[in-house]
């Protein structure tokens, strides 16, 4: 994938650490200094190694030995890169006489062949990544069978009817998925993903009733969901069917299994998970690292589904995988004639997946992961004529200016714009974001805060203030000191004003930490509510129903969640959303924040900027250094 080094994708959420670019600096000149390199080459290694640290804190899996031309304008490229060798701290790899699963010596920086800088570790994740997808990829494909044939006949039905000669996509999907190790579906909100990963289910189950399926999530939040949907989407099942599904969903790191040893998960490739099909979901949130190691506990023969939309912002940590993996959908001819065979449909009209999207780019490096690729583009949830549809094509299009001219013009209820570009709030914008949370302060008012939790957090889940920043007036923390002082002020609790508690009925808190004593992740949202001897606890919702309660003094790192990041509100949805642009134009506020954003709403978003901000979030696209590409290239050599 290619790069622009100023278009790091930042997240408010993590602190730009130079400190560490420094250190690692220093660390790697005295180490070279002292293993005899050339004087000459110093000053070429330490840029090199800032380089390298910043990238990764900024997203990128590595940086670009061409970037440091400009800091070096009398050396070629060619010359800093045989300089960056004779440092003794850079090995090369991928060198036509290495094989590219053997692992370069052990210095701290690795230069592969497409001149990407890598540190060791980033590297080493890269290829093992590579080399796993590229080997399920590979897994024999299942032959043709009748029984499956019919079954997906029955599963989409209602499809066919439908779509009369257009090709379903839901079907071939799950077609695919059956067929094959590893499948990449990738869609935006409400596309039906879920849904054909239940007739996939259905499928695999009826053929085997003791197959072990997984499901995960990279945060609580979105693992809850996706049981959730899957729950509602198989009411069309056999109850048979529906008893054999998974009961249960976890994150990411809880299916790995966390151990005590800090970046050690339990399960590994040496220790696979005890599965035969791992579903995971929001999996555009995976980095890198994380990717890799999950990869690698999943057992070889097991099937991997990776639900995910590529458009969404890609991890906080270093590594946009998701899109990378599924940028280019190719199925080859063999495949196409067993999808048609399996889905009935006639193989032409199989055979042109960049059409599904209008906005897809064909690439001159297909990836190697041919047939293993869908992309789904029709909203079930939102038609791409409607409101949210039809904004969410604009900004993924970097259509900023049509997408500002229709938001001025459109009637549409679904979208609105408030076109406050002020530092301060302007008061409409301050009315809007009181008004969102009015339905939910009145639920607090109404109900029985012991007796009907339940009530009161879906009334707090049908609106959120999402926001791209935490600092400045129009960031996290702002807002939620206004929306809590509201909030205090509405449900008349003046005690906890006066003695300054930060604790009252009703206070949203998300964690920002894992604390795996707790069970409570980074992410997790509860509230804040008496328990039945009326001590204020903050309550956690429960994958089976219920809440669990935490002691406010037990809390690990918190805040207050009126107000969250874009980038916190991934995996989440939301009836009603109203998201806060930044005044000005920012490296954070990207096309990806901005259609995140929109697309957590199921129903109505409002959109807080001016033009400009507008306009130039569309454009600002978020490009991250990698070469996982190029490592799929080499595994499949
Ligand atoms: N082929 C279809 N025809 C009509 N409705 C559908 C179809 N597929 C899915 N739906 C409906 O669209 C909605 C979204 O479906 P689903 O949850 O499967 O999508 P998703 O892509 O998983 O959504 P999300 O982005 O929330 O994860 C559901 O109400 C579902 O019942």
């Amino acid at each position: 994938m290619s790069f622009r080094p100023a278009l790091g994708a930042l997240s408010p959420d993590q602190p730009v650490a130079s400190d560490l670019a420094e250190g690692f600096v220093s660390h790697v000149v005295q180490w070279a200094a002292q293993v005899g390199a050339p004087a000459d080459s110093l000053a070429v290694l330490a840029a090199a190694a800032r380089q390298v640290s910043l990238a990764i804190q900024n997203g990128h899996v590595c940086a670009q030995v061409d970037d440091l031309a400009t800091l070096f304008p009398a050396q070629s490229v060619a010359e800093l890169s045989r300089c960056l060798l004779a440092s003794g701290m850079v090995a090369l790899a991928g060198e036509s006489h290495v094989p590219p699963r053997i692992l370069p010596p052990i210095l701290p920086l690795v230069l592969d062949q497409g001149r990407r800088l890598y540190l060791h570790r980033y590297f080493d994740y890269e290829r093992r990544l590579a080399a796993n997808l590229r080997q399920r990829a590979a897994r024999s494909p299942l032959a043709h069978n009748d029984d499956l044939r019919r079954q997906l006949d029955r599963l989409f039905a209602d499809n066919a009817r439908r779509l009369g000669d257009r090709p379903d996509w839901q079907k071939i999907a799950a077609a695919l998925a059956w067929r094959g190790k590893l499948t990449i579906i990738s869609g935006g909100p409400g596309t039906g993903k879920t849904t054909t990963v239940v007739a996939l289910l259905a499928c695999l189950l009826a053929e085997n009733h003791k197959l072990r399926v997984a499901l995960a999530a990279p945060t609580g939040k979105a693992a809850a969901r996706m049981l959730d949907a899957l729950r509602k989407r198989a009411g069309s099942l056999s109850p048979a069917l529906q008893a054999l599904l998974p009961r249960e969903s976890h994150t990411v790191h809880r299916l790995l299994g966390v151990t005590p040893d800090p970046g050690r998960f339990r399960y590994h490739a040496d220790n696979p998970l005890p599965i035969d099909a791992l579903i995971v979901d929001e999996a555009s949130m995976l980095d890198l690292a994380l990717a890799c190691r999950l990869c690698e506990a999943v057992p070889p023969d097991a099937r991997l589904v990776l639900l995910g939309d590529k458009d969404q912002l890609a991890a906080v940590e270093a590594g946009a995988v998701f899109a990378e993996i599924s940028a280019y959908p190719t199925l080859t001819a063999t495949c196409i004639a067993e999808l048609s065979a399996l889905t009935s449909t006639p193989a032409a009209r199989i055979c042109l997946p960049i059409a599904i999207t209008p906005t897809a780019t064909p690439t001159s490096t297909p990836t190697p992961l041919a047939d293993c690729v869908v992309w789904f583009s029709e909203s079930h949830r939102f038609a791409s004529s409607s409101g949210i549809g039809r904004l969410a094509a604009n900004i993924n299009a970097g259509r900023g200016g049509e997408a500002c001219a229709w938001l001025a013009t459109s009637d549409d209820s679904s979208v609105g714009w408030l076109a406050d570009g002020s530092a301060d709030l302007a008061p409409t914008t301050r009315q809007a974001m009181l008004d969102g949370y009015r339905p939910y302060l009145e639920t607090l008012a109404r109900v029985d805060l012991v007796t009907q939790r339940d009530q009161v957090f879906a009334a707090f889940d049908r609106f959120r203030v999402l926001c791209a920043l935490r600092e400045t007036a129009r960031g996290v923390h702002a807002i939620n000191r206004l929306l809590g002082q509201h909030a205090q002020h509405f449900t008349g609790d003046s005690a906890a004003a006066e003695s300054h508690s930060p604790w009252y009925p009703g206070r949203p808190v998300m964690v920002l930490r894992n604390d795996y004593v707790l069970k409570l992740f980074n992410g997790d949202v509860g509230i804040c509510l008496p328990d039945e001897a009326g001590h204020l606890m903050v309550w956690f919702p429960e994958q089976d129903a219920g809440f669990r309660p935490v002691a406010p003094i037990r809390l690990p790192e918190h805040d207050s969640a009126f107000a969250m990041t874009v980038h916190k509100s991934q995996g989440s949805e939301f009836e009603s959303v109203l998201l806060l642009l930044p005044e000005k134009t920012s490296r954070v506020l990207t096309r990806e924040l901005f259609y995140t954003g929109v697309t957590r709403a199921s129903k109505r978003v409002r959109v807080v900027g001016s033009q400009e901000v507008l306009v130039s979030a569309c454009a600002n696209r978020t490009w991250r250094h990698s070469g996982l590409i190029a490592r799929l290239g080499e595994a499949a050599g």
